[in-house]
């Protein structure tokens, strides 16, 4: 396994077997640092035959809940969840996160937001200071399809940086999320000091738009994981390391 694989591996396990427990619904989230964790929710509920409900946030968590063998729900019998995990592309001083790098990010919004905790996973090469430190893709951001040349104008013109249609690797044309739309990456001025909650109102206030890549005052612990096996965690509260 490599150094950043070690990394995600490390701060999954240990989010699982510090906040899983038995009879908890489960938020699942996307990417790669997720697969980490749910390998060893699978391990656990073997092993330990916990009882566990858990919510996809993609079509791949919905895939990996499934090829987990685990069981799957949705908001509409469990609108209620006792803790969602996700990762993040970067997390900052105060738990802000940008997500959506790999194209999810609206339904792992609603699924966190429905969460009474939200736990964030990562190597720690995506823990910075301030949002744009290390992640240099931009902001993702959802938006309908037909709407996406007006918001890019209307993003360009109030904030300024590039905004940018993502394009597919493996097919011709746009990337297409699981709900059927397109995102922008805003790339911002990473030196200026900008106020993300203020920002992540404004943006979604943009006709067209549907969520943002910015996870803001969302996650009340972040799990660092580095290359040799160790995990920092942090909260927003004490904004320092344990
Ligand atoms: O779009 C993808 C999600 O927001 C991911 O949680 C995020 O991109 C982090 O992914 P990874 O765990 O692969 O770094």
């Amino acid at each position: 396994m490599d150094a950043v694989n070690a990394g995600k591996k490390a701060a999954a396990i240990r989010v699982v077997d510090e906040l899983v427990k038995t009879d908890q619904v489960l938020g699942i989230g996307s990417g790669s640092t997720i697969v980490f964790a749910v390998e060893h929710i699978a391990e656990r509920v073997k092993s330990e035959g916990l009882k566990l409900t858990c919510v996809p946030t993609s079509f791949q968590a919905r895939q990996l809940i499934l090829e987990h063998g685990l069981t799957l729900g949705d908001l509409e019998n469990f609108p209620k969840l006792d803790l969602a995990i996700d990762g993040a592309d970067e997390v900052d001083s105060e738990l802000n996160c940008i997500k959506g790098g790999g194209g999810c990010l609206a339904q792992e919004k609603v699924v966190a937001s429905c969460a009474k905790k939200f736990a964030v996973i990562a190597d720690d090469r995506k823990d910075s200071s301030h949002l744009g430190q290390n992640w240099h893709k931009g902001i993702p951001i959802e938006v309908l399809p037909f709407a996406y040349v007006p918001v890019m104008q209307k993003i360009k013109t109030t904030y300024g940086g590039v905004p940018a249609l993502r394009m597919a690797q493996s097919k011709a044309g746009p990337v297409v999320t699981d709900n059927g739309n397109f995102l922008l990456d805003w790339k911002f001025d990473a030196e200026k000091k900008w106020d993300w909650n203020l920002i992540n109102t404004e943006l979604n206030l943009i006709p067209g738009v549907v969520d943002t890549g910015l996870f803001i005052h969302m996650a009340f612990k972040a799990y660092f994981g580095t290359s040799q096996g160790s995990v920092s965690t942090r909260t927003p509260a004490s904004n320092g390391f344990h």
